[in-house]
């Protein structure tokens, strides 16, 4: 079982408009919604390959109460944390040319007995999770802190941990020796304190990571690819894309792949990069299911292509 942690899940409110205008009133062409927040879209995807998640969630608010009945609906088992404030709901705006604008909220604030209940939440479930991915931005109320405390407590359980987050609760996780952790480009980038301009860069700025304790680094470089870095080496990955819709969820849907495939090696990473292609060439923060999956447009090799500079520089 893959056991998700999302401290600040979200509603998802994808409108579709003909171009994005700053202070007009513009009518939206389409809308949905979808359940949101980076392990809340894990989940997701785990459930649409076919195997057992289980998501654990503070939820609050009506918004909470529709995020909570659109995972039903998905038949995705959330664990959720009531709280008094209300689950925030972010917003992407979609323009036909494949540009996405998104706003996320900060979200309700979480008193120190709410921050422990999830904690709580994930410890009566740690037993049967194969893997504990703790995703996203933390809400206000959880000090850098709680996500170091989370992958301590998890191994002191016995758990592997997957951690997607970013800035000072990714570098303060990093002592407690989390098993992989998933940063893009950017957050790579930030972690080192330095720009990345090629594939070599990015390698190195993930071994420094796991100089600082992650135990192996699983990066999305956008349209450039991913790479692996583990204690056997480093692996690089790509896929054809056909053409992208959008990317929001991409990288959950990738951690989502690594993780169902075992979670270590050129295999899982294979896998990710799968389910990332799949994943931008479906709109809004849709998750692929295996029929979306393209295994054959993968290639990953550990002849790492060092000197490539990045398309998309961070
Ligand atoms: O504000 P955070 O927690 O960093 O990110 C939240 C979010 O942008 O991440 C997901 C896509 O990865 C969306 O479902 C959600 O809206």
């Amino acid at each position: 079982m893959i056991l998700t942690v999302t401290p600040n899940p979200s509603l998802d409110r994808t409108y579709e408009i003909p171009a994005l205008e700053r202070g007009a009133v513009l009518r939206a062409t389409a809308d949905r919604v979808d359940p949101g927040g980076k392990g809340v879209n894990v989940s997701r995807a785990v459930a649409a390959a076919g195997q057992r998640t289980v998501a654990v969630l503070p939820l609050g608010g009506p918004e909470g109460a529709l995020l909570a009945r659109l995972l039903e609906e998905l038949g995705i088992e959330a664990a959720g944390v009531p709280v008094a404030g209300s689950t925030r709901v972010n917003i992407s705006v979609a323009e036909p040319d494949g540009t996405l604008t998104k706003l996320n909220a900060s979200g309700p604030e979480l008193s120190d007995a709410e921050a422990e209940a999830v904690l709580e939440a994930v410890r009566t479930r740690v037993e049967s999770a194969d893997w504990i991915a703790c995703c996203g931005s933390l809400p206000r109320g959880l000090a850098p802190e709680w996500y170091a405390e989370l992958v301590a407590r998890a191994h002191r359980a016995g758990a592997r941990i997957a951690l997607d987050t970013s800035g000072p609760s990714l570098t303060a996780a990093l002592r407690e020796r989390p098993d992989v952790v998933k940063p893009n480009a950017e957050e790579l980038a930030q972690a080192v304190g330095r720009p990345l301009a090629t594939v070599g860069e990015a390698v190195k700025a993930a071994e420094e990571l796991r100089g600082l304790g992650a135990r192996a680094v699983l990066a999305s470089l956008g349209a450039d690819g991913q790479l692996l870095v583990d204690e056997t080496g480093a692996y690089f990955g790509t896929a054809r894309v056909a053409a992208v819709r959008s990317n929001v969820g991409a990288g959950d849907a990738s951690l989502a792949g690594f993780l169902a495939a075992g979670g270590s090696g050129p295999a899982a990473l294979a896998s990710a990069v799968a389910h990332g292609a799949a994943a931008v060439q479906l709109p809004g923060s849709a998750m692929p299911t295996p029929a979306d999956l393209d295994p054959s447009a993968v290639v990953t090799t550990s002849d790492i292509p060092l000197d490539r500079v990045l398309k998309e520089p961070a």
